[in-house]
C-alpha cells in the first residue's frame, strides 16, 4: 500500500490505483510510507522527502531539500542538490549524492558503503560521514571472510527474567538477531556471549539456559547452550559446531575475571574464535573481557547491526541534527543527568525538563516545593544549567504546573496547581496539562527529538499522564518524519506502555551505555572495534 501522510499537499501518483510508482511533487513534502510491489520514485522540487520502501527500489531526487530514505531490502538512490541525505538500507547498496551537504548513509550489511559527495572545494567542509561509518562493520566483511569461521559474537542479552525463570521483556534478544542471522545465512559458526545480571560467581539464577528457547525460536535453528563459557567443555563443543549453527555460552560473569577485564581469561575466550563481532551496545561503557579485552586477541574486531544502528542515532543523529533539535529530559535526579544536560546544552536548540528533578530547579527560583524531591546540595547546579542555557540561546522549558500528592503512593489524593504554588505537605509527582500543551507546542517545530527519562512517576496510573503524553506527542511527530530518539530506560518503559515503539525512528536498547554516550564519552566497547575504510568520491562538480 502507498501513502501520503496529510501534510504532503500535492502528492500525485502516475497511477490512479494503489501500489504507486511514481510520486512528483512539485510544491508540497513528498512522504511515502510503504511501496509493496513496485520501485519508489521520488521527486520533491522544495521541500523534504521521505521515503520508504520495504522489498523494492528508492530513486529519490529533491533539488534544495532533505532526503530521508529507508529501503529494508533493495537499492537506494538518493540525490540532493542542496541539502542533506539520510540514507539508510538493511541489506543492499546505497548511492548518495549530495552537491554540497551531509550525508549519511548506513548500509547495515553491504560490503562497503558508497559515499560520493559531488562537491564545490568550498562546501567540502560540510561533507561528514557519522560516526557509525567510523568502526568497521560485520557487514563489512564478504561471505569468504565468514564461511566456516568461528565468529565470537558478544550480545547484551541481559533481559528481566520473573521468578519463574520467563523473560518479561525479549527486546534485548530480539535486537540481537539481525547480526546472528547474516552471520549463519553466511556459514559462520556462531559463538554467542553475553552477561546476565550482576553475580557473584556461579549463580544458577542467572543462567542463561532460560533464553535458549526464545533465542531457537526467534533464529529459526536449535542454539546448544554450554555450561561453562571457557575450557574443554567448550571447546568440544566449538569443535562440533556445524557451519551456520549457534553455541551459546554460560554467562561471562561468573568469572569475576569478566568485569576485572583480566587479559588471560579474554584470552580464553578469544581463543574459541577466529574473529569478534561486538553488538552489545548495552553494555559497550563497559570495559570488560567479552567487551574489550577479547579485541587485543582477535582480528578482525568488527560492528554488529546493532551497535551500528544505536551509534547512527545516539551519536550520529545527536551530533549532527536536522534542526531544530529538542531534548527532553526527565527522570527523579538531576545529578544523575547532570552530564546528559550538559551535553546537550551544546547541541541542543530547546531543552524540556520534568521530572523529580524540575522541583531543584524551583527552589533554586526561590519557589516552594512543599516535600517534593529535591537535592539541596544541587541548587547551585541548577542556577548555573540555567544560566548556561540562556548564555547558549537555548530555549529551556521547565513545566508551568504540576501534578501534587498528599504521599507517594498510586491511590493519593492528587491535584494540579501553577508550579508556583505546590502547598507545605504536598509533592509534585507529574507535570501538569498547561505544561503538556506548552511541551507539544514547542516540538511541533521540531525535526529531531532525543527523549531520556519519564515526566513523572509514571509507574503509577495516575501521574503517567504527562509521561504517556509525550510518548504520544513523539509518535505524532514520528508519522510527519522528525527523527524520534528514546534514549533508554525508563522513557522505553512508558513508550512501550503507550504502545508507540515502532513507530519511533530509534529506541535504544541501552540504559547506562545510551546515558555515556549522549553525555559525550567513549564507550570502551566500541573503541576498540577496528576502523572502517569507506569509499569516498570526491568530484568537482555535478
Ligand atoms: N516527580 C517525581 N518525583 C519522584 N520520582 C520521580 C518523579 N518523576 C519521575 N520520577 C521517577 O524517576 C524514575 C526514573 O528516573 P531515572 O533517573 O532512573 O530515569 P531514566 O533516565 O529513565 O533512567 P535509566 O535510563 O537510567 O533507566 C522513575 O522511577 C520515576 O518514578
Ligand atoms: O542492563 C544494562 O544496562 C546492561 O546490560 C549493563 O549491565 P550492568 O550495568 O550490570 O553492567
Amino acid at each position: 500500500m502507498a501513502a501520503a501522510s496529510a501534510a504532503a499537499g500535492s502528492l500525485t501518483s502516475s497511477s490512479n490505483k494503489l501500489p504507486c510508482r511514481f510520486f512528483r511533487s512539485p510544491r508540497g513534502l513528498g512522504f511515502a510510507d510503504s511501496i509493496a510491489s513496485h520501485d519508489f520514485h521520488a521527486l520533491s522540487a522544495s521541500h523534504d522527502l521521505h521515503a520508504r520502501s520495504a522489498s523494492h527500489d528508492i530513486h529519490a531526487r529533491s533539488a534544495s531539500h532533505d532526503i530521508h530514505a529507508f529501503s529494508a531490502s533493495h537499492d537506494l538512490h538518493a540525490r540532493s542538490a542542496s541539502h542533506d541525505i539520510h540514507a539508510r538500507s538493511a541489506s543492499h547498496d546505497i548511492h548518495a549524492f549530495s552537491a554540497s551537504h551531509d550525508i549519511h548513509a548506513v548500509s547495515a550489511s553491504r560490503p562497503q558503503f558508497l559515499f560520493r559527495s559531488i562537491s564545490k572545494p568550498s562546501s567540502m567542509s560540510r561533507r561528514r560521514v557519522i560516526s557509525a561509518a567510523a568502526k568497521k562493520s560485520v557487514g563489512d566483511l564478504s561471505p569468504a571472510e565468514l564461511k566456516g569461521k568461528k565468529v565470537f559474537v558478544r550480545a547484551d542479552l541481559n533481559v528481566p527474567l520473573d521468578d519463574a525463570q520467563n523473560i518479561t521483556d525479549d527486546t534485548r534478544i530480539r535486537a540481537a538477531v539481525p547480526t546472528i542471522k547474516h552471520l549463519i545465512q553466511n556459514g559462520a559458526k556462531v559463538i554467542l556471549s553475553s552477561h546476565l545480571g550482576r553475580p557473584k560467581g556461579v549463580t544458577p539464577k542467572y543462567s542463561l539456559a532460560p533464553l535458549v528457547p526464545r533465542l531457537t525460536e526467534l533464529i529459526g535453528i536449535q542454539v546448544v547452550k554450554a555450561d561453562d563459557c571457557i575450557g574443554p567443555e567448550v571447546e568440544k563443543l566449538v569443535a562440533a559446531l556445524p557451519d551456520g549453527g549457534v553455541l551459546l555460552l554460560e554467562n561471562v560473569r561468573f568469572y569475576k575475571e569478566e568485569e576485572k577485564n583480566d587479559p588471560a581469561f579474554a584470552e580464553k575466550l578469544a581463543s574459541l574464535a577466529d574473529l569478534y563481532v561486538n553488538d552489545a551496545f548495552g553494555t559497550a561503557h563497559r570495559a570488560h573481557a567479552s567487551t574489550e579485552g577479547v579485541t587485543k586477541f582477535l582480528k578482525p574486531s568488527v560492528a554488529g547491526f546493532l551497535l551500528q544502528k544505536e551509534l547512527d542515532y545516539l551519536d550520529g543523529a545527536v551530533s549532527n541534527p536536522k534542526r531544530p533539535f529538542a531534548a527532553i529530559v526527565g527522570g527523579s535526579k538531576v545529578s544523575s543527568k547532570i552530564g546528559v544536560i550538559e551535553s546537550l546544552l551544546e547541541k541542543c536548540d530547546i531543552l524540556l525538563l520534568g521530572g523529580g528533578m524540575i522541583f531543584t530547579f524551583y527552589k533554586a527560583q526561590g519557589l516552594s516545593v512543599g516535600s517534593s524531591l529535591v537535592e539541596e546540595d544541587k541548587l547551585d547546579l541548577a542556577t548555573t544549567l540555567l544560566a548556561k542555557a540562556k548564555a547558549k540561546g537555548v530555549s529551556l522549558l521547565l513545566p508551568t504546573d504540576v501534578v501534587i500528592a498528599d504521599k507517594f503512593a498510586p491511590d493519593a489524593n492528587s491535584k494540579i496547581v501553577p508550579s508556583t504554588a505546590i502547598p507545605d505537605g504536598w509533592m509534585g509527582l507529574d507535570i501538569g496539562p498547561d505544561s503538556v500543551k506548552t511541551f507539544n507546542d514547542a516540538l511541533e517545530t521540531t525535526k529531531t527529538v532525543i527523549w531520556n527519562g519519564p515526566m513523572g512517576v509514571f509507574e503509577f496510573d495516575k501521574f503517567a499522564v504527562g509521561t504517556e503524553a509525550v510518548a504520544k506527542k513523539l509518535a505524532e511527530l514520528s508519522g510527519k518524519g522528525v527523527t524520534t530518539i528514546i534514549g533508554g530506560g525508563d522513557s522505553v518503559a512508558a513508550v512501550e506502555k503507550v504502545g508507540v515503539a515502532d513507530v519511533m525512528s530509534h529506541i535504544s536498547t541501552g540504559g547506562g551505555a545510551s546515558l555515556e554516550l549522549l553525555e559525550g564519552k567513549i564507550l570502551p566497547g566500541v573503541d576498540a572495534l577496528d576502523e572502517a575504510v569507506a569509499v569516498v568520491v570526491l568530484r568537482s562538480r555535478l
